[in-house]
């Protein structure tokens, strides 16, 4: 069975310490076509605010994975699809690579192990939040980034590789760079996407983009748009593809 996120185009990040724009629900933005939804934040999270979130979008038909910031916001509940656990590969405290994730294991019986999958974070923006909190090394080359995205995938056996820029328009450069390190592993790339020509260009780039301010501070339509880009931008990827292959 292939992982689900291979499919993946688009996912929208929402984060339940904000709300969504005024007269949205989480109905709308489960109709913007987006792919999946990942539920998580850096800051002020606290179970209830995770748990109104992923109780009101599981009513929907799109698949909904918790991205916890720590293990005291995990979430025990079977509307979830699954589990996306942060580990950040160039964090400076170990404790954001695996010492959080050592504790959770620690603390808590009975994981569900068949839910529960990685995302290696190379986290590029230094004035981000998660960059403040993980104390992220964010001074790296295209090349260091697609040494990390190798070693992610080839040293530590990540399905998953994240290009963050949070907050920002990341350098295709570096994202590029990343996507072309990588054989099997599926990279997510998130910040600063908030168009069609955003999503569109990142899309080129990486195998699926998240989207996450937007829909707070724009809204569901927004969204939409970013979905189309990012749809279009791997139509266009897999017909380049055919006609070489053809
Ligand atoms: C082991 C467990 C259960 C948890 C630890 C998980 C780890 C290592 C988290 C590190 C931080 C991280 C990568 C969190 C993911 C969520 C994320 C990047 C949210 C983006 O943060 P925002 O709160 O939107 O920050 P900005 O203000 O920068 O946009
Ligand atoms: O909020 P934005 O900048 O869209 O970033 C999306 C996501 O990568 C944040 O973790
Ligand atoms: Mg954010």
């Amino acid at each position: 069975m292939t992982a689900p996120w291979t499919d993946w185009d688009h996912i929208t990040k929402i984060d339940p310490d904000k709300d969504l724009v005024e007269g949205e629900t989480f109905e709308d933005v489960c109709a913007t076509g987006t792919d999946a939804l990942e539920i998580g934040g850096t800051l002020d999270m606290t179970e209830e605010k995770m748990e109104r979130v992923i109780d009101a979008c599981a009513k929907h038909d799109v698949p909904v994975y918790q991205e916890p910031s720590n293990p005291g916001v995990v979430i025990d509940d079977d509307a979830l699809d699954g589990y996306l656990i942060p580990t950040v590969f160039n964090a400076k405290d170990s404790f954001w690579v695996t010492g959080a994730h050592k504790e959770w294991v620690r603390i808590e019986d009975g994981l569900d192990w068949e839910r529960t999958h990685t995302e290696a974070y190379i986290v590029l923006n230094p004035d981000s939040s998660v960059a403040e909190y993980t104390e992220a090394d964010t001074d790296q080359t295209a090349e260091d980034v697609a040494s990390f995205a190798r070693v992610a995938e080839k040293m530590f056996g990540q399905k998953i590789v994240y290009v963050e820029y949070s907050g920002t328009y990341g350098d295709t450069e570096k994202v590029a760079a990343a996507h072309d390190a990588l054989d099997e592993a599926t990279l997510f790339y998130g910040g600063g996407i908030h168009d069609y020509d955003s999503a569109y260009g990142m899309a080129t780039h990486s195998d699926a983009v998240v989207v996450g301010n937007l829909l707070h501070d724009e809204g569901v339509d927004a969204v939409r748009e970013t979905v189309e880009g990012a749809k279009d931008a791997k139509a266009d990827r897999d017909a380049e593809a055919g006609a070489r292959t053809a």
